[in-house]
């Protein structure tokens, strides 16, 4: 039981790393997957299966989490790991980004940004300082700046304003985490699709010696290409020795091929939303359940998997739930989808301790090009 951070380099083949970060509720392997928790859990899941799949970390919201129960809360009942047991680390994102996709009537200046929840309408505030409070009483492992994330396309003056704001934050957040030494508060790379931003952004939280970076404003619409672009320009510009987090991202041919460029942390919602509106991700591609070509096919979604929700359900039975809409589907589908995103994460690991990290990619990349099945 360490009370300390740190962040280990394995093996890389290319610029894809194989590490290890150590915290005191536990070690994530990287490349790594991390299953969206939004309010406290990852949802139609148990999280004793999230765990048995080989997630070592999962990811909370500080929006969600501060607006229903509210985060003194969860304090009082003892932090978000008793509260949701789940005794592993946890990662959470500090609500700018859902505050701009999800609240109403927003206001955002210098100090923080003021909105109306979106449960009920009440009007909460969110400064750096208020952020990393909450995820102190979230009693977060990983907690992460309170930053500007923009729509693109936007003018050049408005995602430098963001940028600079966002950098500016990040020094609030780094001042009123302090010393926290099993934690730690992750800096949030900004810039658009603008690469000297990106740049600057990167340089300037890499003089501020942080102990993550993620890299954000990405996954946010814009075509892959310009956000593979984005990390070839501004990964290089991190320090090697701490961990690279690239937020949101993404489907299976996303997460390899940005592990090709250096990114060791990933979340996203697909895996698990896309389970529950019927939609299966297996080592051969994406299959559609609600698709009627599936009611009387008696094969499971893969029968070399090991994961049961894969290997001992017809896609006909799958099928059936997902048009009955009963819940089981939602559960099973996202129950083989984590599967698939963990044992992709494990291939990936393996592949670059094996240094053959090559082939696994064109192997992943050639089943996912093949597109819906
Ligand atoms: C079925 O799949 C889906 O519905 C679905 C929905 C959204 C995303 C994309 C999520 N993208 C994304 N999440 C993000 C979270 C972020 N957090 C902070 N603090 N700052 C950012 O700059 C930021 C950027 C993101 N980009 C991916 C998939």
């Amino acid at each position: 039981m360490t009370n300390s951070f740190s962040f280990r380099l394995h093996a890389t083949d290319g610029r894809a790393r194989r590490g290890e970060i150590t915290m005191p509720r536990g070690t994530v392997r990287t490349p790594a997957f991390m299953p969206v928790g939004t309010a406290g859990t990852v949802k139609a899941m148990y999280l004793s299966q999230v765990r048995e799949l080989g997630a070592d970390i999962i990811l909370g919201n500080v929006y969600h989490l501060m607006l229903r129960p509210g985060a003194e809360r969860v304090a009082r009942l003892g932090g978000l790991h008793d509260f949701a047991r789940w005794p592993h680390p946890i990662l959470t994102d500090s609500g700018g980004f859902q505050v701009m996709s999800l609240a109403e009537l927003r206001k955002l200046d210098e100090k923080g940004v003021t909105f109306r929840s979106h449960v009920d309408g009440s009007v909460h505030s969110l400064t750096p300082e208020r952020s990393i409070e909450i995820q102190g009483l979230l009693d977060s492992d990983i907690q992460m700046q309170l930053d500007e994330c923009i729509r693109l396309p936007a003018e050049r003056a408005e995602i430098e304003r963001a940028m600079e704001l966002s950098l500016r934050w990040a020094e609030r957040c780094k001042i009123a985490f302090g010393d926290q030494p099993g934690k730690a508060m992750f800096g949030i790379v900004q810039g658009g699709d603008l690469i000297d931003l990106r740049i600057r952004s990167a340089e300037r939280l890499a003089a501020m010696d942080l102990k993550g970076y993620a890299l954000g404003g990405l996954a946010v619409g814009e075509p892959q290409d310009v956000m593979l672009a984005t990390l070839d320009e501004t990964v290089p510009v991190l320090p090697q020795e701490k961990p690279r987090y690239l937020m949101g991202v993404g489907t299976p041919d996303d997460i390899i091929k940005s592990v090709a460029r250096g990114i060791d942390m990933f979340d996203c919602v697909m895996p698990t939303r896309a389970g529950r509106h019927g939609l299966a991700y297996t080592r051969r591609g994406k299959i559609n359940l609600k698709n009627s070509r599936h009611a009387e096919d008696h094969r499971p979604l893969d029968e070399e998997s090991g994961c049961p929700a894969a290997r001992d359900y017809s896609r006909a039975y799958l099928h059936h739930l997902v048009r009955s809409g009963e819940s089981l589907g939602g559960m099973l589908l996202t129950w083989n989808n984590l599967a698939y995103y963990q044992d992709l994460m494990a291939g990936i690991r393996a592949a670059i301790e094996a240094a053959r990290f090559d082939d696994f990619h064109a192997e992943v990349s050639e089943a996912w090009a093949k597109g819906d099945m």
